[in-house]
């Protein structure tokens, strides 16, 4: 096991509010799999990268749980060891690559920079390896892409060139938060398809955060359905996708036209979110399911094996199918 998160909670203080994000959140990663996180707005799934990554907001507490990466806890790493833990050993992409990119320095020296303080070769040879890493992320022409400023890229360019930056070290995992989501289609399937051939390559784990089942579908091999904060199906990417088990997966994916096509926005389902300052008692999901029994809203259920035999797919639902 690369990473396992266990029963993490996460919570944050704003004015007299004390808001539950994270609760009780339990997510294992082996190496070399790529595990998509799914859920819709609000349901917690940056907090839990953000969480793994050390940047959490200051307003953050971690009153339980733990984040065990190759064995050790990382909730109990100071600044400094996140901090090379960060980039080198977990690589980071999110939406927005213009974020993770210096405005005014050449793509290639971001890039050779990198390279020099992680590898320990001389400068010259870290911007030789620069050009090489541009041309894995599929860029036409490196060398001259490697003279050119970010803003003189399209979204597709500058995301491949954060890729790249994000797998120099090589990390061992990758956490990627809507990698996609600001990109058209077309480009978001060579965005995915290129993180996939990198990470089969070299070995990496990704932690691959959507909204997309299409895109879960195409690259995930484990998933872990998310709902107002907690886990509430996970599975192999079969299992959840085709013999889903919860409610809420069940009208995610009810509510699509065609799951193998990426780029379709998770539906709206009727109702809404639970407010996290004050969670229900019983079920998160219970006031919006159309199933709901009466232990529902006064018990929460636990996250159990879906159909007896199959230890991967694990369901938290009162109405859960065992057999
Ligand atoms: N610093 C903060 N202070 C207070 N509340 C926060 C803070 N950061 C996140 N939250 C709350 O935590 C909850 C989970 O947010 P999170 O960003 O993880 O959702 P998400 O699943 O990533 O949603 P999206 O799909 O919109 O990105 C939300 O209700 C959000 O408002
Ligand atoms: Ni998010």
């Amino acid at each position: 096991m690369l990473l396992e998160i266990k029963e993490l909670t996460v919570e944050f203080t704003s004015m007299q509010d004390k808001i539950k994000a994270l609760k009780n959140v339990s997510i294992s990663i082996n190496q070399g799999e790529i595990v998509g996180i799914v859920g819709e707005s609000g349901s917690g799934k940056s907090v839990t990268a953000l969480t793994i990554l050390g940047l959490l907001e200051k307003n953050a507490s971690i009153p339980a749980g733990s984040i065990t990466y190759k064995g050790r806890n990382i909730l109990t790493l100071d600044k400094k060891e996140l901090q090379a833990l960060r980039g080198k050993e977990i690589g980071m992409v999110f939406q927005e690559p213009m974020t993770a990119l210096h405005p005014t320095m050449r793509i290639g020296d971001q890039l050779a920079e990198v390279i020099h303080r992680h590898r320990r070769i001389s400068y010259r040879e870290a911007y030789q390896q620069a050009v090489i890493s541009l041309a894995e992320v599929q860029i036409n022409d490196p060398e001259l892409v490697a003279r050119k400023y970010p803003f003189e890229l399209s979204g597709g360019m500058r995301q491949r060139v954060v890729i790249a930056l994000a797998m120099s070290a090589p990390p061992d995992l990758l956490i990627a938060d809507e990698p996609t989501t600001a990109l058209d289609v077309t480009i978001q399937h060579e965005i995915l398809k290129l993180m996939q051939d990198l990470a089969a390559k070299r070995g990496t784990s990704i932690m691959l955060i959507t909204h997309d089942l299409g895109v879960v579908a195409e690259v995930c091999q484990r998933v872990v359905v998310m709902y107002a904060g907690e886990v509430v199906e996970t599975g192999t990417t079969e299992e959840v996708l085709h013999r889903p088990n919860h409610p809420y997966t069940k009208a995610l994916i009810g509510a699509l036209p065609d799951l193998a096509v990426p780029g379709q926005a998770l539906s709206a389902i009727p109702g809404e979110s639970p407010d996290l300052r004050n969670r229900p008692r019983g079920c998160v999901f219970a006031s919006r399911c159309a199933d709901s029994l009466p232990i529902c809203v006064e018990e929460p259920p636990v996250l159990e094996q879906a159909y007896s035999g199959v230890h991967t797919h694990q369901v938290a639902c009162w109405r859960r199918e065992a057999e």
